[in-house]
């Protein structure tokens, strides 16, 4: 949980400063004020590059001295992140002030968000899917992040040896297939444990008021029971065709189904596929808090008006359930007149101002 937040010199942000004192923490304001900008700042307290997946070079305001930071005290430890106008590309992590890794943020914060760019999440390629799901995984197994980067580095070296058959040797390409077989397996293993974890909660969640999912993992693997390790030394010839890795966890797509309608959710209405999510939200927020002894921090961009008041209602209701801090955004206030527990900020052109009511 996030007790105090300081933005410096982020996107429109000079200077901000947050000291939430509920549960719910209330961003509104107009369109372009900086709202989405601030659960950006605070996705960013986690591995990746946070909720739009932007450079590090677009996050620094623009007419500012270069770098950003970003920090934010979570359970009496300051977990801090940035760049300096020195090094704009590399991203700096300090965790109670020691410089870190930026995967080992997953250790100290758990964090999911929900964005409108998301909306169309069960219709585009996997790619989004396959983040969507390393995220949830992250909250549940810290160390997703750091297999996943040494998974892809040793996969980019693979492919390089591969396209270049004169420096292909291969004791090396063996080395660097080992690498993959190690990480692919904590990787695949992790994220199947997520899916069979959050079927099992789901299974408890009713049909109403937000859909309920059956999930699975599909793609990735040629099939079979020789190990990946071996798949990967005989497809060098046809992976070295292709100038990629044609198989494994990278190729991974999580496919979602509509229960009660047993349906696919890529054919499922907006408003259903928006419920889907919601629900895959809660039941996971519900299982992380069971497994890590706290729930998951949670970004919800613009979810409040994209709901009808009843569904809103029910919406708080579970978010409330769940125990941990919900970050949401919105235009008009009146979004959030049911919650009375809730920290009201106004967002104005880079400014945050505690709100009047
Ligand atoms: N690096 C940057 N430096 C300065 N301003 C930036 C930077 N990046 C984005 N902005 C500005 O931030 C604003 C967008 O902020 P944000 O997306 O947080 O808006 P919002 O309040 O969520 O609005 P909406 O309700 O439309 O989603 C835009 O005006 C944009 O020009």
């Amino acid at each position: 949980m996030i007790g105090r937040l300081t933005l410096s010199d982020f996107r429109n942000h000079a200077d901000a400063l947050i000291l939430p004192d509920h549960l719910f923490i209330l961003l509104t304001g107009d369109n372009g004020a900086g709202k989405t900008n601030i659960l950006e700042a605070v996705s960013m307290l986690a591995p990746g590059r946070g909720l739009r997946g932007a450079a590090l070079g677009a996050m620094a305001r623009q007419g500012g001295p270069g770098g950003f930071g970003i920090a934010a005290e979570v359970d009496g430890v300051v977990l801090g992140t940035g760049v300096t106008a020195a090094s704009p590309d590399r991203r700096q992590v300090r965790i109670g002030g020691v410089a870190s890794s930026a995967n080992a943020l997953a250790d100290h914060l758990a964090i999911v968000w929900l964005t409108p760019a998301m909306d169309r999440l069960f219709l585009d390629s996997p790619g989004g899917r396959r983040r969507f799901l390393d995220r949830l995984t992250l909250a549940l197994h810290p160390a997703h992040a750091a297999h996943s980067a040494r998974y892809d580095a040793a996969m980019r070296a693979r492919n390089r040896l591969l396209a270049d058959s004169r420096r292909a040797d291969p004791a090396w390409l063996s080395a660097l297939e080992a690498q993959m077989g190690d990480h692919g397996a904590a990787l695949a293993g992790a994220r199947a444990d997520l899916v069979a974890r959050l079927n099992d909660a789901l299974a408890g969640q009713p049909d109403e008021p937000f859909a309920r999912p059956l999930i699975a993992i599909e793609g990735g693997e040629d099939g079979g029971d020789e190990p990946f390790v071996l798949r990967l030394a005989r497809a060098r010839r046809r992976d070295a065709a292709a100038g990629r890795t044609l198989s494994g966890p990278h190729r991974h797509d999580l496919a979602v189904t509509h229960i009660a309608k047993g349906q696919a959710a890529a054919l499922c209405s907006t408003g259903e596929q928006k419920a889907l999510l919601l629900s895959i939200l809660l039941a996971h927020a519900a299982l992380v808090a069971d497994m890590r002894g706290q729930p998951p921090v949670l970004l919800l961009d613009e979810v409040a008006a994209h709901l009808d008041p009843s569904r809103r209602s029910a919406l708080f209701q579970r978010l409330r359930e769940t125990g941990g801090q919900v970050w949401m955004t919105g235009t008009e206030s009146s979004l959030f007149n049911d919650l009375d527990d809730a920290t009201r900020l106004t967002v104005t052109a880079g400014h945050v101002f505690r709100s009047a009511t």
